[in-house]
């Protein structure tokens, strides 16, 4: 039997994207139709998003949705269906999708994403002539109140069942207790067993509580936020709900993710034909104004945050490049980080080489031309760019957590005997644990046979959406015959 499944996000690729949620979302429609299920994706109508349904009739009107009016257009999102949530007042702004240009979040993201989880809520649930889906999949906490909504929806509504997927813990949706009157909910939904947090609103706890299942994005993080230092603030409602958590690994789109075929590479290549990274390594050093020598070159590719270890990093510059190596650095985020790079960058011209910004393209040229990938997260759900690395041949040298954990097998002597490592990790998020993964790598890259089996071990793998695909449509098949 088909099923047929509602994921609400608030990005989805190539359409809207600020990281790895974006990824994911855009690829689970193709991963999922190989199971049987047929995925429709309800995204918000950002100016790009609406840019995508040009022309399309209104399906639905909401006179009032939560204070503003809006109405539901449909597209396409790469060949799979699309709904969107036209709601000017919400969504027709210039900045990103959850704040203005220059980061500050728009305050009323409780109101847009409140109507964005009341929308498909009413459209799951068969308010919206023509569309009936049997499961609701909603992720992190922009998505967090329509497993609310449909569990708070009048006795009459039918049954449908909902799946809460956490991507990132560290933002919830909190907000103050006062908004409680304009969501629309009845008075018992402010419990806390509802959609109470810490005397205010909680978001992705509202989702967390409502939903029949909570997935996360790797096994060892689901243990993880049982924690709490992993779970921050939610680890125990996610211990009372713990038989209905689940860990499921990413995996990644090979249409978009594939050095054989991948437009953004100078040179395309496989595991057979490694030399050809070398044109790519010489692109890079061209992009990032880097000496070009046949040295060790690492890369990060990363939101430049607490999260990721980035301080941790600014502080291991220096030793990187007093060990050889050479860095090129492309993200944003963090102001002192920020600035703390371009100032490494200033330290060491033509070794280290920094682009503040988001630039997709260049991003792929990164895991095609480097020859490792630094990811010293504090914590990781899963980590998407440790599997672009392996997928490139550009060697991940990861924090043991999370996914990162999942997905990396570290290069200890056995390991390297059996030529089953594909990257090197560390424990500690410290300068000292870093800077020794670093030189671990330098000394390795300097054996090329050693390192070469470790690119073609990591290209080996299988990331790709098949296994987690088939997990995610026997959790929804077990859900609905519950
Ligand atoms: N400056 C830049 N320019 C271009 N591209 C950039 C970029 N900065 C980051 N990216 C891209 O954004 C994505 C980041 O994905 P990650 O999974 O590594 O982390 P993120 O924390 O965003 O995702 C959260 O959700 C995902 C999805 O579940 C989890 O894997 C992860 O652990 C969790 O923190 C990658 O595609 C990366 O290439």
């Amino acid at each position: 039997m088909t099923i047929s499944v509602l994921s609400v996000a608030s990005e989805a690729y190539p359409l809207v994207k600020t990281g790895g949620l974006g990824d994911v979302v855009g690829a689970l429609p193709a991963a999922l139709a190989a199971h049987d299920v047929n995925v429709t994706t309800l995204l918000p109508g950002y100016p790009k998003v609406m840019a995508a349904v040009e022309g399309a009739a209104a399906l639905h009107d909401w006179p009032d949705l939560i204070g503003a009016p809006a109405r539901l257009l449909s597209g396409t999102l790469g060949g799979h269906k699309l709904l969107v949530l036209d709601a000017p007042g919400y969504f027709a702004r210039e900045g990103g999708p959850y704040g203005d240009g220059a980061g500050r979040d728009w305050d009323d993201n409780w109101r847009r994403f409140a109507a964005f989880g009341r929308a498909a809520a009413d459209i799951a649930s068969g308010a919206v002539r023509g569309f009936r889906f049997d499961l609701l999949h909603a992720h992190d906490w922009q998505s967090g109140m329509a497993p609310a909504y449909l569990r708070f929806a009048p006795a009459a509504a039918r049954r449908v069942r909902s799946v809460m997927t956490i991507h990132n813990i560290a933002f919830q949706g909190r907000y103050d207790p006062g908004i409680f009157a304009s969501l629309a909910l009845p008075d018992r939904a402010f419990a806390v067993d509802g959609v109470e947090y810490y005397g205010g609103i909680g978001f992705l706890k509202a989702g967390l509580e409502a939903a029949d299942a909570i997935t996360t994005v790797s096994p060892t993080y689901a243990g993880e936020i049982l924690r709490p230092d992993f779970g921050m603030g939610l680890e125990g409602l996610i211990r009372a709900r713990a038989g209905r958590v689940h860990g499921i690994v990413n995996g990644i789109d090979p249409a978009v993710w594939n050095p054989a075929t991948d437009p953004a590479l100078a040179e395309t290549y496989d595991r057979t034909s490694l030399p050809g990274r070398a044109a790519n390594k010489r692109a890079l050093e061209a992009a990032f104004a880097l000496e070009p020598d046949d040295g060790p070159l690492f890369c990060v590719v990363s939101r430049l945050t607490w999260q990721k270890g980035m301080d941790v990093l600014a502080d291991t510059v220096d030793a990187l490049v007093a060990g050889g190596g050479r860095l090129a650095l492309l993200g944003s985020g963090d102001a002192w980080l920020e600035h703390a790079f371009r100032q490494a960058a200033e330290r060491h011209p033509g070794r280290v080489g920094v682009r503040i910004g988001y630039d997709e393209a260049l991003s792929h040229l990164m895991q095609g031309g480097a020859d490792a990938i630094l990811i010293p997260s504090r914590f990781e759900p899963c980590g998407l760019t440790q599997l672009y690395g392996l997928a490139y041949g550009c060697v991940p040298v990861v924090a043991r957590t999370g996914g990162l954990a999942d997905t990396v097998i570290h290069a200890n002597a056995a390991a390297l005997d059996a030529r089953v490592a594909t990257g090197i990790q560390f424990d500690a998020v410290t300068h000292e644990s870093l800077a020794y993964a670093i030189a671990l790598a330098i000394q390795l890259f300097a054996e090329p046979d050693r390192w070469a089996s470790l690119q073609r071990a990591g290209m080996a793998a299988d990331f790709s959406w098949d296994t987690s695909g088939r997990r995610y449509a026997q959790l929804y098949r077990e859900l609905l015959s519950a």
